[in-house]
């Protein structure tokens, strides 16, 4: 997979020399979750069946960070475990295009035009809700409309589980709620950390989020054991297994260890 950081001097270049045909699934896929699983899955049947590449376009850092000055976004996964994750799916091409002002300022039809049809895309996929462009006021109803209809459009129906929409933001309520393991069930794997030692504890690596404070089950990547670690702020967590232990930890979190009612 080839990843772009589709800065203005990227899409310059494209433009210049012609971007090869593709069909692409668009949105921000933190976490890459079930639903986005179900959309890259759709875009790929889309893509073999017209014998053309796959590609992705992302946006860095999230929406969020800029329309609503959210500096502390709880974010599921940084840029290089998405990218890993694309990969193995099955994605050709991934675009990460920078988001600030200027290009939240675009209109629907000027993103549609300087972006999607500069890069080559015949077919669009994306959820249901997707938006973009100024006040996100573009949707995937009116995609082919904005390119001249020259992009076909695929819309991804709502996936949902105990009648709420699948979402990054469902997932992150989850880990609020220390239910590490409902948050892997929306995943369709464990949800997993990078930890990194400084002195006794380990301190969470940018771009991930811990769970609530309180007790896990855990087990570490490349190891089946079980073992409990114990988070202790936003940021901070410790290692409840006593053996010396390697400077940086990848963890997968399997259970909140609830706390036992005192019986006195
Ligand atoms: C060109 C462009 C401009 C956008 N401008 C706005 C905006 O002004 N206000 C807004 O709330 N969202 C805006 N969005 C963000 C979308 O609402 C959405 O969060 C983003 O495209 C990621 O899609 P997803 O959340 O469906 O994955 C814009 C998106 C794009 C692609
Ligand atoms: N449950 C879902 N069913 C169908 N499509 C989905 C679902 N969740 C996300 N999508 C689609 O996947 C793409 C990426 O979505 P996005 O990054 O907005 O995820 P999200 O989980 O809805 O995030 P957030 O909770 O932050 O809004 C978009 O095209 C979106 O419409």
């Amino acid at each position: 997979m080839k990843t772009i950081v589709l800065n203005e001097e990227e899409r310059q270049g494209v433009l210049a020399k012609n971007a090869e045909p593709c069909v692409m699934a668009l949105g921000f896929f933190d976490g890459l979750h079930i639903g986005h699983q179900e959309v890259i899955r759709q875009a790929k049947v889309e893509a073999n069946k017209r014998n053309l590449p796959l590609a992705i376009m992302s946006f860095f850092p999230h929406p969020k960070t800029v329309l609503m000055k959210q500096s502390d976004f709880p974010y599921l996964m940084p840029l290089e475990e998405k990218k890993k994750s694309m990969s193995s799916l099955g994605v050709d091409l991934f675009y990460v295009v920078p988001f600030n002002q200027a290009f939240a300022s675009l209109t629907p039809e000027a993103f549609v035009k300087q972006y999607l049809l500069t890069l080559g895309v015949k077919h669009a996929v994306a959820g249901f809700d997707f938006h973009y462009g100024n006040k996100g006021v573009g949707h995937m109803d009116r995609l082919a409309a904005d390119s001249g209809n020259l992009i076909t459009t695929t819309s991804v129906s709502k996936l949902s589980r105990n009648g709420l929409k699948i979402s990054s933001s469902y997932i992150r309520s989850c880990l609020q709620q220390g239910e590490v393991d409902l948050a892997s069930a929306l995943l369709g794997r464990p949800y997993q950390v990078e930890l990194q030692r400084k002195g006794s504890t380990y301190w969470v690596k940018p771009y991930y989020t811990l769970p609530a404070l309180g007790e896990y089950e855990v087990n570490c990547q490349g190891d089946k054991g079980m073992h409990t670690v114990k988070v202790l702020s936003k940021e901070e967590v410790e290692w409840q297994s006593g053996k010396t232990l390697p400077k940086e930890l990848s963890i997968h979190w399997l259970k909140k260890i609830e706390a036992k009612e005192q019986i006195s």
